[in-house]
């Protein structure tokens, strides 16, 4: 049995659902043939907190709000991250800070110190994924570890390991989808009659938001996505700047209640697809769909990505695009696939 031990670098809702897992059962992945164990957390409001022997991570969940590490050994009220990344005993960074869209920062550091360490890195945060994913690729190739991001699109919904192996045969020529869970309940919210500032304080309140919710209704969470999508799976090299976005800000009641009369519904569509002239274009728009539409009738903060493909037509795939637990899951995952890679190197 192998055991990993786990650096959890921010220590929000989505970190907090991985400890909580491992927490409620130490041995859920006992048959998959390893053992998880945190040995170091590090977080802005809380500071960092280092214990090779493995931090008693009920005891840690249950701080009160404000409380820092300080109080532990091996803790302290300032937030260490290079110092926990590069030199603690983690052979695994779960890396769960705030997305920045502009220039992915502060993760991508931390992606980028943990992988020069040769230490394999899951992360959910889109920002590193959708700026600086071929070079964070090539420096894991580089250091013999893995960078791996299935949360960064559909959270736990395993939209890109799909892609990546059960799709590997065939062309995908587009994708389009519902990629942000929160703007899809916050407009089904709408539909019921609530304001929007009111429909955004619901889907913060569930953990489906960012820490800015103008990501969410403005559209950037979906251009990230949409770029990493268009980067992944048409093989393209496009950035965010290059994904016309439109949020949902510009949709009023009075809009939503007049489309449902027409029988239609608003969706916040991502998309890209590579044209006859071998480009690929994305974008991000709210577009009134039919209801025969394959995306019209996705509820909350469900997500879903249509591959529109040469050999099988349109391959549709739809689950959970955000929450704590969903999310966690996608860390999983990662750590599962780090876990093949690992038998891998000892079986060459
Ligand atoms: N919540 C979801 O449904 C969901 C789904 C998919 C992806 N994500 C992504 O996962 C990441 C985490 O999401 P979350 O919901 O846990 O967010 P959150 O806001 O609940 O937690 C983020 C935590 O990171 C900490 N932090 C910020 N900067 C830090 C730094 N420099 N060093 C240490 N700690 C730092 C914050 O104090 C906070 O506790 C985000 O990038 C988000 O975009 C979230
Ligand atoms: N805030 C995002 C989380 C998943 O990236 C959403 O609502 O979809």
């Amino acid at each position: 049995m192998r055991t990993y031990n786990l650096a959890l670098i921010g220590f929000g809702g989505v970190n907090r659902a991985l400890a909580q897992l491992i927490d409620e059962d130490p041995t859920r992945f006992s048959h998959l043939g390893f053992d998880l164990k945190v040995v170091a957390i590090t977080d802005l409001a809380m500071g960092s907190l280092v214990q090779a022997d493995g931090i008693d991570v009920g005891t840690v969940l249950a701080l009160r709000r404000g409380t820092t590490f300080e109080q532990f050994p091996g803790g302290s009220a300032t937030v260490n991250n290079e110092t926990v990344i590069r030199e603690s005993p983690a052979d695994i960074i779960a890396e769960a800070t705030f997305t920045n869209p502009i220039d992915g920062e502060p993760a991508t550091s931390h992606v980028r110190w943990a992988l020069e360490s040769g230490k394999s890195v899951t992360t959910t945060n889109k920002g590193p994924v959708a700026l600086h994913g071929e070079a964070l690729k090539q420096l894991a190739a580089d250091n013999g570890a893995v960078f791996a991001y299935e949360g960064a699109v559909l959270s736990g919904t395993p939209v890109l390991g799909l892609a990546r192996h059960q799709l590997a045969g065939l062309t995908i020529k587009g994708v389009q989808g519902i990629l942000n869970g929160t703007s899809n309940y916050v407009i089904g919210r709408m539909e019921a009659g609530l304001a929007l500032e009111q429909a955004v304080a619901e889907a913060q309140a569930e953990g489906y938001a960012e820490a800015d919710p103008t990501a969410d209704i403005g559209g950037s969470d979906v251009q990230l996505k949409v770029t990493i999508l268009a980067n992944e799976l048409l093989g393209a090299s496009i950035t965010p700047a290059d994904v016309d976005t439109t949020g949902i800000t510009g949709i009023s009641a009075d809009d939503i209640i007049s489309a449902a009369r027409e029988g239609k519904r608003y969706k916040l569509i991502g998309s890209a697809y590579r044209g006859e002239d071998g480009r690929v274009v994305a974008k991000v728009a709210p577009n009134a769909v039919s209801a025969d539409h394959p995306l019209a009738n996705i509820p909350g903060a469900t997500n879903a990505v249509s591959f529109d493909t040469d050999l099988l037509g349109t391959v549709t795939i739809t689950g959970p695009g955000a929450g704590r637990i969903e999310t966690a899951f996608a860390l999983i995952t990662d750590i599962i696939a780090i876990h093949t890679r690992e038998k891998e190197k000892v079986n060459v």
